[in-house]
């Protein structure tokens, strides 16, 4: 699996995505085989992957799963709504650090399960085309050996070719409004692969019992039964074995898999991604009230068996310690930090197949003297169990605060008005800081008609009204409301520093949605330290990251 090294902005966002929260687009939109436009989310997403797949040529190691897609929505072959939906579904997610690519192999993914079929395994890293691949994607109407030959360009032999079509069908159908030849007026407008709405071989079993409708198979046009000359090329040798469901799942996990893994031969992916045990995330330091605030969080696993009882807090406790960076504050052992809050969240379906029931996420909030600032953090965990307490330490390597000049600062900052006003703490005793900005990832772009993501660079100027407190002059600047990830930089004296802003919010900032009198309002009680839990009440989930709850709202409700 993955190892987290902390921070690593690709990881952490994919297992956010994947695990951790219920509700993102991944997590919900595909989620039990929804309808839409006549057919399923789910349809659409594993078709867009198979069309983005189908530019690879394994000769010259190009295209794959390389988002190049984008750029080819014009072409007659890649022809249907569902294209742009799914598009539109992806176009909040990618960041500086997450790919559409990734994104597009990850709705593969969701589909998948989503329609109640097999897990399929993820593998992130992939890297966006910035133009389109070639016209390669085979269609209905050629005949059998182009798309052998076509299946053998993109990697895939015979065999791999018939199964994969035969897992692919399982979900989705043809449409008539976009293969009105296929799918003549005389039909309905729109005709499912199989009868059942669901990631199974019941495309298998119809096409031998002789009961199916697919319109690749037995549509009225011979010229575009594309599926029955597919499925009896090895004389249906391959159909008859995914009729068992087990080898059916299998093999469609693990071509599904190879599909959304090819990709370009310079491009390396990570490892399967699993469910990260003792996530550090949603870090951040600040100057606040003549001190640094530093708040972190720290994501623990709740596997095994499901036990009302996992609704009670663990008997564990969590010790952060952590060190200064100048001079002499904390003892040898670290200052040590009480637990701040802690927060559950049920885990995503994808998380329950991997045996993750819900997360715990531990949240810190150290009280440090400016002039000492941190150098790097660690914590304890106590099981409290009968094993012994443990250190978690970024595996040995310490979680280690890259520096403290420029920070971005989360009260003087913004944030609800159409976009953020967004300050940065400057650490600038020479007064020679050039080049505050952040480079930001937005959503769309207006150069091109399809959902896109751009890049842009936002100036930060010197705040008069914020006057210089604790080694730390203020700037500011606009950031857009479609800012979808931002990092920032200065250059200061000489030396440039950056800072990967993940979130303007983390747990511990009292916000509109952290604060008691919101949640008395919603009726929730979510805010609670580890000693004062109230058992029987539901905690409301509080995802604290404000951004992260705009996207949704943006996206979906
Ligand atoms: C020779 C190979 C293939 C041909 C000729 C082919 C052709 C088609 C056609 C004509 C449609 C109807 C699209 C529409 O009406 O919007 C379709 C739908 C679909 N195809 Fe394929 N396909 C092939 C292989 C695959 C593979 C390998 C996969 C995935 C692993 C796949 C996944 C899908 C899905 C999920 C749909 C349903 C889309 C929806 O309902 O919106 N196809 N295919």
């Amino acid at each position: 699996a993955a190892v987290y090294h902390w921070p690593d902005p690709l990881l952490d966002n994919i297992d956010d995505q994947l695990f951790v929260d219920r509700f993102t687009t991944m997590n919900l939109l595909a989620n039990d085989c929804g309808y839409r436009d006549g057919t399923s989310v789910a349809g659409q997403w594993l078709r867009m992957a198979f069309h983005d797949f189908a530019t690879y040529d394994k000769e010259t190691g190009k295209g794959g799963l390389d988002a190049s897609i984008i750029f080819e929505l014009d072409r007659p072959q890649n022809i249907g709504v569902g294209m742009r939906r799914s598009l539109m579904d992806y176009v909040n997610l990618p960041t500086e650090y997450v790919g559409m690519a990734d994104i597009i192999a990850m709705g593969a993914v969701m589909s998948v399960v989503g329609c109640h079929g097999p897990v399929v395994p993820f593998r992130a890293g992939r890297r966006d085309a910035t133009g389109p691949g070639p016209e390669t994607v085979p269609e209905p109407q050629e005949p059998i050996d182009e798309h052998i030959k076509a299946f053998k360009r993109m990697g895939m032999s015979k065999e791999d070719m018939i199964a994969l079509v035969a897992c692919g069908h399982s979900l989705g159908g043809v449409k008539q409004s976009e293969f009105p030849q296929i799918v003549t007026p005389d039909l309905p407008v729109g005709i499912t692969f199989q009868a059942p709405y669901a990631f199974n071989n019941s495309i298998v079993h119809e096409y031998f019992t002789g009961t199916t409708v697919n319109p690749l198979v037995v549509g009225p046009n011979i010229e575009t039964r594309s599926d029955f000359r597919i499925f009896n090329s090895d004389n249906n040798a391959t159909l008859r074995r995914l009729s068992d469901l087990n080898t059916f799942n299998q093999e469609c996990s693990t071509l599904i898999a190879r599909m959304i893994d090819t990709v370009p031969s310079d491009v390396q992916l990570t490892d399967v991604v699993e469910p990260i045990n003792y996530k550090v995330q949603k870090t951040m330091l600040f100057p606040q009230n003549g001190k640094l605030t530093f708040l972190a969080t720290i994501k623990i696993l709740q596997t095994g068996l499901f036990d009302p009882l996992v609704l009670h807090l663990p008997k564990r406790t969590v010790t952060m310690f952590w060190k200064e960076r100048t001079g002499q504050y904390c003892p040898d052992q670290g200052c040590k930090v009480d637990l701040l809050r802690v927060d559950f969240e049920i885990a995503s379906r994808y998380a329950f197949f991997h045996g993750v029931l819900q997360h715990y996420f531990y949240t810190f909030k150290a009280e440090i003297p400016a002039e000492h600032s941190i150098s790097h953090f660690w914590f304890e965990v106590d099981p409290k169990n009968g094993t012994a307490p443990f250190i978690v330490d970024n595996h040995g390597a310490n979680y280690v605060i890259e520096q403290d000049s420029i920070l971005y600062d989360p009260y003087r900052s913004d944030y609800m008005r159409g976009g953020s006003n967004m300050v940065v703490a400057v650490k600038d005793p020479k007064g020679t800081a050039q080049n505050v900005h952040t480079y930001s990832t937005l959503a769309g772009s207006p150069h091109v008609r399809w959902p896109i993501n751009t890049t842009s660079t936002f100036e930060f100027t010197r705040d008069q009204s914020l006057p210089p407190t604790d080694g730390y002059t203020f700037y500011s600047g606009r950031v857009p409301e479609n800012a979808l990830s931002n990092t920032l930089h200065a250059d200061i004296d000489g030396k440039h520093y950056k800072q990967w802003l993940p979130h303007l919010i983390v747990p511990g900032i009292i916000n509109k949605f952290d604060s008691k009198v919101y949640q008395d309002a919603v009726g929730a009680d979510a805010f609670y330290g580890q000693h004062e839990f109230h058992g029987g009440a539901m905690p409301f989930p509080v995802d604290a990251d404000v951004m992260f709850e705009m996207r949704k709202i943006a996206n979906e409700f």
